[in-house]
Order: C-alpha cells, then structure tokens, then sequence
C-alpha cells in the first residue's frame, strides 16, 4: 500500500495540510489512487509534544514512505528556543537528501488582474525555480553568535553544484530548453565555483542554452521582464529569496507549491511560504499552495499525470468563478474554497 507521511507542522500549516488531503481523498474514495497516511510530529508541535523539532520517530516514518506531504513550520512563540522549528525542517531536508527544489511559477489567466505588476509584462509567465536546497549558508559550518560578532559559512562543493546543475539541464530539456544560473560571481568564492561548474555541466546538454546571471539585477529582471526565464537553478539562500520575490507575479505567496526530489525517490511536497502566524487559526489561509503541492506528488511520485490535470482544471473552474481566499482579493474562507474545489473535481471525474 502506497504511504504518505503527512507533516502538518505549524501556524496555517495544519489547516491547508487538510484541505490538500480533502482534496487528495476524492480519488480515494472514487477507487482512483489509495494510499495510507501516516501522522507525523515536526517544527513547533513537535518542539511541544517531545522537546525537540525533528523527532527520530518523524524520520522513520518518511522513510519508509512512498511520498512526504509537508504543511509548514514555525512561528514567534518558539522564536527563542534552543533548536528552533526551523531547525527541524533543515534537518529534514539535509537527512533525506532533499536537494532539488522545484518550485514552479505560473501567471495563470484567471489570477493575471491580480499581481501589483501591470498585466502586459507578466501575462503568460511560465517558469520555475530550480534552488539547492542542502547546502549553502543555511548548513555552513563553523557558525557562531555572541553578544559583539557573528558568524556564518558559505560551503558549496563540486559535486553538489553539478548534482542540482544536472537536474536544471534535464527539467530545461523538457521546457523551452534555456537555463539562467543565477549567482554573486562578482563577489563570492562559492558563486565562481558555481559558475564554473554551470559552465562545465552544460557541455552534456548541448541542446540547453546557458545564461548566467548575477542575483541582484535577476531579482530586477524577474519583476520587470519574467517572461525571459524558462528554468532559474540558484543556491539554497538565493532561491529562497527569489522565490518569495516571484509569487508577487501570481497575485499571493498563497498559490505556489513545491517539489523537494532527491535521488533516494522519497521526495517531499510543501508550499513554498511559512506558517503565516498573522492568520493562523483564522480560516482564512490560500489552500492553493497545498493542493498543488499535493498536485506535484501525485505527477512526481505516483506519475498520476490525470489525477493532478483534474484537480488542476477543478481550480481553475473555482478561480474562473471568483471563489477565492481574501490574499487575493476574495472572502471565501480556506474551507469554503476547499470545498467548491472538491465538489468540482467530483463532478469532473463524473463526467
Ligand atoms: N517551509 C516552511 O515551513 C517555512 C517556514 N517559515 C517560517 O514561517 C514563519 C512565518 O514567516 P513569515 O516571514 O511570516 O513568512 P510566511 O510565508 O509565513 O508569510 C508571509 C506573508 O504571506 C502570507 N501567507 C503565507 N501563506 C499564505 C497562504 N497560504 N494564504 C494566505 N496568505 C499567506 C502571510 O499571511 C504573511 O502575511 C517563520 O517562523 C518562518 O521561519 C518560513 C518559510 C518557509
Ligand atoms: C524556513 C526556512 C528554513 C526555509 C524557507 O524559508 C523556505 O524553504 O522557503
Ligand atoms: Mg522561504
């Protein structure tokens, strides 16, 4: 039997975690897809129920899952904790060796009117954003804090940069074939050993074009002209950044997912924002970012390509409608929304 390990986490996380498994149980009521689901603690709750954000047990549990479903983490009331939720999200990613982030950014037509960037320059967006995800300075040892200095280190080795330049190159050979290696070349030893390495990578893809960079005027680029970019591959800290600069084109962080891959074939599948404590508890969360999170699973783990087109087209249908989350300019609650959605994909697999 297929198992999901479900990480509902923190903040919002718990309530778009079930509105993606709203909308994931439909197939498995309709006899379409059937998996186990398996709950497990990470972030805050599990820093509440056992002392620590990454419980060995929550481990075990991913891996030996077929596929990881992650809500999101984190939030002021465990700000000052030894190990922060944060940590265990780290950890997580670094101990399944989740190192691609795929993070899709797509205007869609019924959301274009939304974004505060004019329509004629982001209409037609399509790209996506390929970032490290287990290295970099998130991870960099030595690190240090005191009262007068601080410290953090920025560690890329060869072998990681080729490992995430390849999996840009082959995601590219499936789109429009160009890939922007985004970098502070100009400065940072670990973005000229970047550079080389993309420049080395590409010479196996000769049918990808190559295009560098450097990740201030990108951060420009994206906003006034986003339609240039096919794939973006970018280190860990770069990508972060630049995603949450890119879902300003889409109308709300509240609408973009993500694939974390790794080699092993366990990945995992989250949102690409926080736990949004300004609204947690308020019914009010965007559950767009879940469902297509859990949208990705189902093409990325399962190759379930017609189940995800369905829930893709049952969105659209509820967007085309104006039922929508108040982040984009709605006042349908994240239940509400989840409901119209599922009630759509209902009657799509019907007819
Ligand atoms: N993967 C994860 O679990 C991540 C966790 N975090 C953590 O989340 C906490 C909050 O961080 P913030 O900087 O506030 O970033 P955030 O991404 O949680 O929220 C930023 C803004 O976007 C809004 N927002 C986010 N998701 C939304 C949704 N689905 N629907 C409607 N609005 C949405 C929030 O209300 C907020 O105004 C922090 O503890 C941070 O470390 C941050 C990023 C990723
Ligand atoms: C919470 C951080 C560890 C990471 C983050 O912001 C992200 O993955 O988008
Ligand atoms: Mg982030």
């Amino acid at each position: 039997m297929t198992k999901i390990t479900v990480l509902k986490g923190d903040g919002i996380g718990p309530e778009i975690m079930d509105a993606g498994l709203n909308i994931l149980s439909v197939f498995k009521e309709k006899g379409l897809f059937d998996y186990e689901i398996s709950e497990e603690l990470v972030g805050g709750a599990a820093i509440d129920a056992v002392g620590k954000p990454l419980p060995e047990k929550t481990v075990e549990s991913c891996q030996s899952s077929d596929a990881i479903l992650l809500g999101a983490i984190g939030g002021p009331k465990w700000d000052d904790c030894k190990e922060r939720p944060e940590a265990g999200l780290l950890a997580l990613r670094k101990q399944l060796s989740l190192y691609a982030n795929i993070r899709p950014i797509q205007v869609s037509e019924e959301l274009v009117h939304l974004s505060p960037i004019k329509e004629d320059r982001i209409a037609g967006t399509d790209f996506v954003i390929v970032r490290e995800l287990t290295g970099g300075i998130y991870f960099g040892e030595p690190r240090q804090l005191n009262d007068t200095e601080a410290l953090d280190t920025c560690v890329y080795t060869k072998e990681e940069i080729e490992r995430i330049m390849r999996a840009a190159f082959e995601l590219a050979q499936t789109r429009r074939k160009k890939v922007t290696s985004v970098d502070k070349s100009n400065v940072l030893a670990t973005s000229k050993l970047w550079r080389k390495v993309a420049e080395e990578v590409s010479q196996d893809y000769p049918d990808v074009t190559l295009e560098h960079q450097l990740v201030d005027s990108c951060a420009m680029v994206m906003i006034t002209k986003p339609k240039e970019f096919d794939v973006i591959v970018t280190e860990n800290m770069f990508g972060d950044i630049l995603s949450d600069e890119a879902s300003v084109l889409t109308g709300s962080l509240g609408v973009l997912a993500s694939s974390s891959l790794s080699k092993t074939g366990i990945h995992l599948f989250e949102p690409i924002h926080g736990s949004a404590p300004d609204i947690a508890g308020q019914n009010v969360a965007n559950p767009l970012s879940m469902i297509y999170s859990v949208t990705m699973m189902l093409r990325d783990s399962f190759k379930q390509y017609k189940l995800a087109d369905m829930v893709d087209e049952a969105v659209k249908k509820v967007m085309q409608k104006g039922i929508m989350t108040k982040d984009l300019g709605g006042n349908y609650s994240t239940t509400d929304v989840t409901k119209y959605i599922r009630e759509e994909l209902i009657e799509i697999i019907g007819g």
